[in-house]
């Protein structure tokens, strides 16, 4: 056990690894922009900041839903079940209203094309049975999920396709088929959905739609263009049902997951996080080195006591947002308790995690807030360092960087402790 030598350097520590990305899909809504800078500390608690249209974008969410890429894991495995649940709703749908309309057929169509567009409907019912299948094979997978709704889209687009081509040449009027990439669009709106998985799936069924049309020589005609006016109408209002439920989906994960104050991840959160690193951990044969730190606020109470509990918050708040400048963004930040934090560092070993947690050290010595009166209110902090050991349970590594910290704070406070 050592209290480890100041770092100067304030990049953070940076060793690469599988697990580091998997973190940083975790807490990628978190993500700050890194400042480098000691001495007043704003009392900025979200952990956003930025400039210019980066920051207005930002603010209108458009990064949070055009894409999923800065959305975390978790938050992915959960919208996944929501598509999951819903494609199984609406193939149940489709393979029961396939076949019942082949009574219709019969009334409809012409005896030649008959049989083959019963065919058709039979082999969409088998289609929307097996993918019922599939669907439910993987669970809390996004890409899996995104595939099974692209093919709950795909299946009744290739059906409309091959029953336009087969009824092209008869006379009888396409009642029941015509329809179906319209219904198909509208369909996507039931979906939380970003941007750009939306425009995909639309764009593809527009695309059908003039295929078909090019096919029946009417994509010139007026017909062709209202199809086309009517199809981007109903796209564009299912964008908007998608963003509605994507942004209010990330707003109840984010209440749910977050401490309101500091903008970390709550204890709860960084608990199963943890326990499912280190059960990946555990069973995998690359071992990436894996890191936590316990952080406490020495003498907060006085803090509190002196300047009121309002700046005893900045305090908070300051010290969440120097541990995101000082740690990377595939670090798992939380808020542990009152005055008590921690941070799982993935793919960086006990030296490294040492260094960083002397740079949040330092930079809490160096820092300060300004209370009510004005005055600077300055802070420390005490550290608890340790690595994950080859066969340890979560709860013994972090029992033993707690202890960790009890010692700095015993021995004086403001202080970086590893534990052996
Ligand atoms: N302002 C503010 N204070 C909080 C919050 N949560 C916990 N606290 C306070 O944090 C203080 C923690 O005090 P102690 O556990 O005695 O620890 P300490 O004064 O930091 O002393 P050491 O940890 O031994 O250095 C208590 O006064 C709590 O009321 C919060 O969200 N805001």
């Amino acid at each position: 056990m050592s209290n480890t030598t100041a770092a100067s350097e304030t990049t953070p520590t940076d060793t690469t690894s599988a697990s580091a990305s998997h973190a940083q899909a975790l807490l990628a809504e978190n993500q700050p922009e890194r400042r480098q800078y000691s001495g007043q500390v704003s009392d900025m608690g979200s952990g956003e900041s930025g400039a210019g249209l980066y920051r207005k974008l930002s603010e209108l969410n458009i990064f949070d839903t055009l894409s999923n890429r800065y959305h975390s894991d978790d938050f992915n495995a959960a919208r996944s079940e929501y598509i999951r649940t819903r494609v199984n709703i609406l193939s149940i749908v489709f393979a029961i209203f396939a076949p019942l309309w082949i009574p219709m057929d019969y009334i409809l169509l012409e005896s030649e094309d008959l049989n083959v567009i019963a065919l058709y409907r039979l082999v969409l019912f088998a289609g929307m049975v097996i993918l019922l299948l599939i669907n439910n094979a993987r669970k809390r997978n996004l890409q899996h999920s995104l595939f099974c709704l692209t093919i709950l889209i795909a299946l009744p687009a290739v059906f409309y396709t091959a029953s336009l081509f087969q009824l092209l040449n008869s006379n009888t009027p396409l009642i029941g088929y015509s329809f179906i990439p319209f219904l198909l669009v509208a369909i996507l709106s039931v979906f939380p959905l970003t941007i750009m998985e939306a425009t995909a799936l639309g764009g593809g069924l527009i695309a059908t739609l003039m295929y078909n049309d090019y096919y029946s020589a009417t994509l010139f005609t007026l017909d062709g263009f209202k199809d086309l006016w009517l199809i981007s109408t109903l796209l564009i209002i299912a964008l908007w049902a998608n963003q509605a439920q994507l942004h209010m989906l990330l707003r109840l994960y984010r209440q749910a997951t977050r401490d309101p104050l500091t903008g970390l991840l709550n204890r709860r959160v960084m608990t199963e996080r943890l326990k499912e690193l280190t059960q990946r951990w555990n069973s995998s044969s690359k071992k990436p080195p894996v890191c936590v730190l316990m952080l406490d606020l020495d003498r907060f109470k006085r803090i509190n006591d002196t300047y009121g509990h309002l700046t005893g918050d900045k305090v908070l708040q300051a010290f969440s947002q120097i541990m995101k400048e000082e740690l990377r963004s595939s670090d798992i930040l939380t808020r542990y308790g009152g005055e008590e934090f921690a941070a799982v560092l993935p793919g960086t070993n006990l030296d490294n995690a040492v260094k960083a947690a002397e740079r949040i050290r330092l930079r809490c010595e160096q820092s300060w807030v300004t209370s009510k009166e004005n005055e600077p209110v300055h802070f420390t902090t005490s550290v608890g360092v340790g690595q994950l050991k080859d066969s340890e349970e979560i709860n013994e590594l972090l029992h033993r960087v707690d202890n960790s910290l009890y010692e700095a704070k015993k021995s004086g406070r403001n202080k970086v402790i590893q534990s052996c």
